[in-house]
């Protein structure tokens, strides 16, 4: 089966948009070439042919933190809802986190969650176990045989790991099986009950306060004991001014340190908080104009790695008890490229081939995946981006079961078109298919 895409704008290696034509056998990416006519060759039977029309064709993004809520909570989402959501914003590769129910900590779920991810046939679903029983802090789970089941790695997301002890040992355990462990920075000493960060919306709604350090402090320690044991230690989500020093430090010094950020740090401070609305509230919370500053030039300089959207849905039920009631996080796959590309790239911050880098390249490098590049020999995971095209973010045409986000009403540019996962043609928004 040979699929050949044809005016395709793809980046090469300057960073400049360059026309080609990408020739697809069975699932793999056979040839790249300039020049965006289809060729004699290709004008035979049976080859499927996309008319990218001169828009952008990457590698497809790679989400490394996100939440499917299979098994357990299928009113928030399922693994077939959070893959098509995914696709629809330009994913094809998502790592999924264990804290379902049951928790992702035993050998049956990780196979229950990959057979799911099999029969919906979307994206590419790679599954993280838990590094604690029913991630309650108090007996790790057994490393080994959840590899064997087919886990990436390992996490307690949702919750920090609060034993030093305990993390130390899942350190070495990983370490041992060439693992990476991936960790949610939070000492809930230092957060007690709180909503959102201490601040100015913290103050003027009589809010308790999250403090900077309840994730830095996590950050140094584990930044340590990754030193101690030589595990490839992960950093989820991070948020704050203090823990982009603690790891730009870390890395100087060799320490096998990776890091992650999502959209929603990197646009959104308390201050834009406009009211007690929990689409706001997410985990960790919305810091300081400050600490947003530092996150955008930690992503630039390298001290973080990569994005992640840390797609959280909940249902609108669950969101609508308050800001101190309702659950942490907020939906992300839809959104995410556009947020970017508007905000950063569109401004002229950024160029279009760094945000593109750390959506698919970056990831692909800090775990590993054969992904994330447009390479003969590598599977045909692509994106087709319309970097022209301008809409407004409603959450009624998500894919996603979650319409929990802050950004409704936003009006953005670069919206993902259509999404090819191995070669297959998955989601299809604007191109004309010929034959
Ligand atoms: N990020 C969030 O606000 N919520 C996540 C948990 C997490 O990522 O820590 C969730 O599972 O809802
Ligand atoms: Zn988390
Ligand atoms: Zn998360």
């Amino acid at each position: 089966m040979r699929l050949v895409i044809i005016n395709a704008n793809i980046l090469n290696e300057l960073g400049e948009q360059e026309l080609s034509q990408i020739t697809i056998e069975d699932g793999v990416i056979a040839k790249v070439e300039k020049a965006g006519q289809l060729g004699q060759e290709n004008a035979e039977a049976g080859t499927q042919v996309i008319d990218a029309g001169g828009r952008l064709v990457t590698p497809g993004f790679i989400d490394m933190h996100v939440h499917l809520r299979e098994p357990g909570f299928e009113h928030k989402e399922t693994i077939e809802t959070g893959s098509r959501s995914a696709a629809q914003g330009g994913f094809t590769t998502i790592a999924c986190m264990p804290n379902t129910r049951p928790v992702t900590d035993n050998p049956d779920t990780v196979r229950f969650v990959l057979q799911k991810a099999e029969e919906a046939g979307l994206v590419n679903v790679l599954p993280y176990a838990a590094i604690t029983k029913s991630e309650l802090g108090r007996e790790l789970t057994d490393f080994a045989a959840l590899k064997d089941a087919g886990a990436i790695g390992f996490t307690d997301d949702g919750v920090g790991v609060q034993s030093a002890q305990m993390m130390k040992d899942a350190m070495r355990q990983a370490a041992s099986l060439g693992m990476p462990v991936i960790a949610h920075c939070e000492d809930n000493s230092l957060v007690e009950g709180a909503p959102v960060a201490e601040g100015i919306f913290a103050r003027k709604h009589g809010l308790k306060g999250i403090p900077n350090e309840s994730e830095a402090i996590h950050v140094g320690r584990d930044i340590l004991l990754a030193e101690a044991t030589g595990v490839h230690y992960h950093v989820c989500h991070v948020s704050t001014e203090q823990s982009i020093r603690l790891i730009r430090q870390a890395k100087q010094i060799g320490i096998n340190v990776t890091a992650e950020v999502c959209p929603h740090h990197l646009i959104l401070s308390e201050e834009d908080i406009p009211g007690l609305d929990a689409n706001w509230k997410m985990n960790p919370p919305l810091r300081s104009r400050r600490d947003v500053e530092a996150c955008i030039a930690a992503l630039e300089d390298g001290t973080l790695d990569i994005v992640v959207t840390d797609h959280a849905p909940h249902s609108e039920e669950e969101k609508a008890k308050g800001m101190q009631q309702a659950p942490f996080g907020i939906v992300g796959f839809e959104t995410a490229f556009p947020l970017l590309y508007t905000k950063f790239v569109a401004t002229g911050r950024w160029s279009l081939a760094m945000l593109v880098q750390r959506m698919t390249a970056g990831p692909a490098r800090v775990f590993g995946l054969e992904a994330g590049r447009l390479e003969p020999g590598t599977p045909a995971d692509l994106t087709i981006v319309d970097l022209n095209v301008e809409r407004t973010v409603d959450p009624c045409v998500f894919a996603s079961k979650g319409r929990n986000t802050p950004f409704t009403g936003w009006k953005l540019k670069g919206w993902p078109v259509a999404t090819i996962v191995k070669g297959k043609l998955i989601w299809n928004d604007a191109i004309e298919l010929a034959h």
